[in-house]
């Protein structure tokens, strides 16, 4: 792998981050087809692959195993994509090892979005993510608060809240145009 910053950002494989309902799937699809690259769901890439969705995992195996075969699966994208656009799990940078892997190997975009426009998607989002469940609206925006420190290791914040996603991704094209 290559130290950060020896692979101009335009060659890199993208990666989105941001908390659960930011908007990653539905931007990097966008992004995806206006650059012309491909785009890996990490979620859906390790479900399809362990065959369970990632709720069942977390049931059966825990958490700490999500994980830690979550940060296997990046590890191996990072080394075998070249120019995808991939979609992270918004717990994936909890691991530091993630962190700095995707740090100095990809163009690392945040998906960012305030509190106050993220509980309006709240109702899209509550019946299909694990770790939603049995939360109440407190907890749910504390752990949102918790989140905020890790998603602060990225190259590029993009405004996932207050612009369509086509407007999103574009920014983010942009951004990367502009980059050496
Ligand atoms: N810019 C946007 N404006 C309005 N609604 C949006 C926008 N981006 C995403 N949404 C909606 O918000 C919901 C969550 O979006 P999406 O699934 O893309 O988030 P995500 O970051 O991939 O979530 P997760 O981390 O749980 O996979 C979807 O119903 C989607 O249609
Ligand atoms: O924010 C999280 O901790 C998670 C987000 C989802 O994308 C899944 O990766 C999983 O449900 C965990
Ligand atoms: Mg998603």
């Amino acid at each position: 792998m290559q130290a950060d910053g020896a692979v101009p950002y335009r060659e890199r494989n993208i990666v989105l981050i941001g908390f659960m309902g930011a908007g990653k799937t539905t931007i990097g699809k966008v992004l995806a087809a206006k650059l012309s690259r491909e785009f890996i769901d990490v979620d859906e890439l390790i479900s399809t692959e362990r065959g369970m969705p990632v709720t069942e995992i977390f049931r059966t195996f825990g958490e700490e195993a999500f994980r830690r075969m979550e940060k296997e699966y990046i590890g191996e994208l990072c080394f075998q994509k070249q120019d995808a656009v991939l979609s992270l799990g918004g717990g994936a940078f909890l691991k530091e090892d993630t962190r700095e892997l995707c740090m100095a190997n990809a163009a690392v975009i945040l998906m960012d979005i305030p509190w106050e426009q993220w509980k309006m998607r709240l109702p899209l989002i509550r019946d299909s993510r694990p770790i939603l469940q049995n939360k109440t609206d407190e907890e749910i925006q504390a752990l949102y608060e918790s989140r905020q420190a890790i998603y602060q290791r990225h190259h590029f914040r993009v405004d996932a809240g207050s612009q369509t996603p086509e407007a999103a991704a574009q920014e983010i094209a942009d951004w990367l145009e502009g980059r050496p």
